[in-house]
């Protein structure tokens, strides 16, 4: 692995609503190279969006956060606003679903898009503008769409500018989050080929969350499967996704057609039930109830992430090699280290 840009410390995200704690992010460990993808895969719930919204400080403030988010060396959790502004577009920047929303409907997207350059950089109004139009054109847009508003575009244009002002302050880091959701089938396949040709040798690495594990696997070097908060496996793209070690990763990659291969669109999900209730979360593991390979010990551990294969972690009874010996001590234990917004 190349120099670590993203190091994602037990983490974990309460939200406080209706008077309950929710669980959303519930002690979570990845790591991040340099210039690496990773995708986080997992179901509706599963705290994708939360623990990117987290990696940048944007949760709103009925949410607490402990661990630590280390992105280039600074924590996050810890950091002061200033420092955080500065971090934000040119540390690290998000693309959200749904561009409309993000995009403010009164101003030329040349000017949002200048927006970032402008805040974060010495930079003249021409300079600025020249900056907007060679962004534009990596993005695939004539420079002269600068002066249109977001209703007149498209969604996949939309979705293009979005991108743009990502890649506006060269950030080491870009989180994707379900970027082409909104899009149709083939607007979604030009968008994710523009975000591979875009990241690809540039040395940005690429944090992208879908729920949808073969466009992941796709685009991404290494997959995060997700659930109920946490991660159950993580490791190589092809492993996660072809030959996976947790029950639930193998459910997800049934439940979803790989590219180029029509045949794959037959297989059933093979999954009954609904993911937990993030607050009354099952006993032990959280995915026992929902388990076809569920063991008697399984509603009672709660297993840490166990190493399976090279860079290759799974959290399953299953993979640990001692199943009868100390198992207590893979039980996870939430740490309270810091406490942030
Ligand atoms: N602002 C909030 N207040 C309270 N609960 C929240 C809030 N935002 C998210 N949640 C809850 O936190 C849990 C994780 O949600 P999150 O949106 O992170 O999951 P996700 O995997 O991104 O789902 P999706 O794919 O639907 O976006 C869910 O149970 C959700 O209802």
């Amino acid at each position: 692995m190349g120099e670590t840009l993203l190091s994602i410390q037990d983490l974990t995200v309460t939200y406080r609503a209706r008077g309950e704690d929710i669980a959303a992010v519930r002690g979570v460990d990845l790591e991040l190279a340099r210039g690496e993808k990773l995708g986080i895969a997992g179901e509706s719930g599963s705290g994708k969006s939360t623990l990117a919204l987290a990696l940048l400080r944007l949760l709103p403030a009925t949410a607490t956060v402990t661990g630590r988010v280390v992105l280039a060396g600074e924590d996050v959790v810890d950091m002061t606003w200033g420092r955080l502004r500065a971090v934000r577009w040119a540390g690290a920047s998000i693309v959200f679903q749904g561009a409309m929303h993000s995009l403010n409907p009164v101003h030329t997207i040349g000017r949002q898009i200048a927006e970032p350059i402008v805040l974060h950089e010495r930079i003249d109004e021409s300079g600025a503008a020249l900056r907007v139009a060679q962004l534009l054109e990596d993005v695939g847009m004539p420079a002269a769409r600068a002066s249109a508003y977001p209703h007149e575009l498209s969604g996949g244009q939309r979705q293009r500018v979005m991108i743009a002002m990502a890649l506006a302050c060269r950030p080491d880091l870009i989180i994707a989050d379900e970027p082409t959701t909104a899009l149709d089938v083939m607007v979604q396949a030009q968008i994710l080929g523009l975000i591979d040709d875009l990241v690809a040798g540039s040395g940005i690495s690429l944090l992208m969350i879908s729920h949808d594990l073969s466009v992941l696997s796709d685009v991404c070097d290494r997959l995060a499967i997700m659930y109920a908060g946490r991660v159950v496996e993580v490791g190589p793209a092809r492993d996660v996704h072809h030959q996976a070690k947790h029950p639930y990763s193998a459910a997800l990659s049934a439940a979803f057609p790989t590219i180029g291969d029509p045949s794959s669109r037959l297989r059933p999900h093979g999954l009954a039930g609904d993911p937990p209730d993030p607050e009354s979360l099952p006993t032990g593991c959280a995915f026992h109830p929902r388990c076809p390979s569920r063991r008697e010990q399984c509603d009672v551990i709660d297993p840490r992430l166990w190493s399976v294969g090279d860079r290759h972690d799974a959290a399953c009874v299953l993979v640990l090699p001692d199943q009868g010996a100390s198992l207590a001590g893979h039980v996870q234990q939430p740490t309270e280290t810091k406490v942030a917004r």
